[in-house]
């Protein structure tokens, strides 16, 4: 039987001087499945984020992604892992402002070489997988050469996505990347990141206060739901 894609195990974290802010005991993600993750400001879900890409490690427990314990890995291999496995959509976007499109888009290709091959088998070339992308994600081939800093809001959105999808990785990881946008543009951009995840055999993990939006997804979860340290006001 496959295993989940991602598998948490007794995890416990605090950050240095604070009581414990998770307190995990089993967490679960298959393959192929998109979760909606909700949970009020200061719950810790982006401190769950971070642990689900071994940008942080916890106190205790494990996190396996793809059967891979990350604390096993070194730092370096770490990060390879992450960038070979997770593409990921942040609120802000953080798109490097001075390069174009293209370079924003392809920037995963650069550091790891899975996703530059996976790129290149699938659309012929990275290029190829660029254009692709973002021609499903509804922006105009004439954007590939404008300046990240150049673009709106929804555009950056899309340009975020494309650089979370290409090369295929495993698991996208959004961090409530449709705040900024009103409600049709919202699903309308879901609907394209169902799609594209869907293409590419990808698992979704959204996190966001839009409650709005679950029914959208197989399966919706509240972080209190899973954390034993919420607070009770957090349920
Ligand atoms: N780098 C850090 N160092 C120390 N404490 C942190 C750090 N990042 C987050 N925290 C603390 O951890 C708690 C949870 O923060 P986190 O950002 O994970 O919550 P969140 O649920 O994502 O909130 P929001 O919805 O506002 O983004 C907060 O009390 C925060 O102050």
């Amino acid at each position: 039987m496959t295993r989940p894609l991602i598998e948490l195990a007794d995890l416990g974290f605090a950050w240095p001087g604070q009581t414990e802010l998770l307190d995990i005991p089993s967490f679960t993600l298959q393959h192929g499945e998109s979760l909606f993750l909700k949970g009020p400001s200061g719950s810790g879900k982006t401190t769950l984020l971070g642990l689900l890409g071994g940008v942080q490690l916890a106190q205790r427990g494990t996190v396996r992604l793809l059967d891979q314990a990350l604390d096993a890995l070194s730092p370096a291999a770490r990060d390879r892992f992450r960038v070979d496995h997770t593409g990921y959509i942040f609120q802000q976007f953080n798109l490097l402002p001075f390069l174009s499109v293209r370079e924003n888009v392809e920037l995963p290709c650069r550091f790891s070489r899975l996703r530059a091959q996976r790129a290149g088998q699938r659309h012929g070339s990275i290029d190829g997988a660029t254009a692709a992308l973002l021609e499903h994600l509804g922006l105009a081939p004439e954007l590939l050469g404008r300046r990240a800093d150049q673009l709106s809001i929804g555009q950056q959105q899309r340009v975020a996505a494309a650089r979370a999808l290409i090369g295929q990785p495993e698991l996208v990881i959004a961090d409530e990347p449709t705040s900024a946008l009103d409600a049709d543009s919202r699903e309308a951009f879901l609907q394209l990141l169902f799609a594209e995840c869907r293409a590419a055999g990808a698992s979704l993990l959204f996190v966001s206060h839009d409650q709005s939006l679950a029914p959208l997804f197989d399966r919706s979860l509240s972080l209190a739901e899973l954390n034993r340290a919420a607070r009770p006001q957090e349920a």
